[in-house]
């Protein structure tokens, strides 16, 4: 269990007025001494979808990273700024960030399922969390949450790595929601998926945010407008002859696509720069 801080405490209440699920201030964020992202400040509404969209290398997966504390596992990586989960400080030096991916998942670019069966690829974490019921069950209400039981399940002990590119992220996916997670975690789920599966897997997500919340990367602003509530337009601002990517405008998906409020956002949306 994440155990919330005192500081966390008065934000346990804000929860209660409605606030964010999560809520992500990035005051700086390096890899080693290059300063990454700075100035982003990201809630993350329950039950909601929020996209994170902008030119590459402005800091989106950066910034996803972060939600889940992804970004320790990367050498040079430093943070200041915070994220609360449900007003609990999740970089507090007494939350295991094991613990933290169990509430926020992920689901990666590359479909990366284990070389084991379709079965044991969604049973792996169940077993890994020493899940006590009936593991059967469980694969099957998992893989029924990823839209991929109808396909797999005359053939659960085939290899997870013997399914098409659109069938290894469902299971990925139904790997993931296995342990229950409150979050989901997308970056870029659909890059290397043909329009067909990336339209199964944008379809999925909308029956997802029934009982999750998402926050995915894109690169597809299309993607973005159908699928996100929300959406979060990051830059990259180079005026110190840096790189460093920042938050430039975030609201509803509607509003950031049809009434930008930033003339960077406005020139981006209509695809002056990409
Ligand atoms: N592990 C890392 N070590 C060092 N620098 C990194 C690392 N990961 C990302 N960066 C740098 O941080 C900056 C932001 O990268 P990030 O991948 O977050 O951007 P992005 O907007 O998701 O890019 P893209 O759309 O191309 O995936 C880039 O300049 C990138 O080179």
């Amino acid at each position: 269990m994440i155990a919330p801080t005192q500081t966390a405490a008065a934000d346990v209440l804000a929860d209660a007025n409605n606030a964010a699920l999560i809520d992500c201030r990035i005051n700086n964020l390096y890899y080693g001494n290059f300063r990454a992202v700075r100035d982003s400040h990201i809630p993350i509404d329950r039950g909601s979808i929020t996209a994170f969209i902008g030119p590459s290398g402005c800091g989106k997966s950066s910034a996803l990273r972060c939600l889940n504390r992804m970004n320790d596992l990367v050498r040079g990586f430093r943070f200041d700024g915070h994220v609360h989960f449900r007003g609990a400080d999740i970089y507090h030096p007494r939350v295991d960030p094991v613990a933290v991916r169990r509430y926020i998942g992920m689901v990666f670019q590359q479909p990366n399922p284990f070389a084991m069966s379709i079965f044991n690829n969604v049973a792996f974490g169940l077993r890994l969390n020493r899940f006590r019921g009936n593991v059967a069950a469980k694969v099957e209400e998992a893989l029924r949450g990823a839209a991929l039981w109808d396909e797999v399940k005359d053939k659960l002990k085939a290899s997870g790595l013997s399914l098409s590119g659109g069938q290894q992220q469902r299971l990925c996916i139904a790997r993931a929601i296995a342990t229950e997670p409150e979050v989901m975690l997308m970056d870029e789920p659909c890059s290397a998926l043909d329009p067909i599966a990336t339209r199964r897997i944008e379809e999925l997500m909308e029956e997802l945010k029934q009982k999750y919340t998402i926050a995915i990367v894109t690169h597809n602003l299309q993607q973005a407008k159908r699928v996100a509530d929300k959406t979060a337009f990051m830059y990259v601002d180079t005026s110190d002859g840096g790189r460093t990517g920042y938050l430039v405008e975030f609201g509803d998906t509607q509003q950031i696509f049809e009434d930008p409020q930033q003339d960077d956002t406005k020139r981006y949306i209509s695809g002056e720069f990409s």
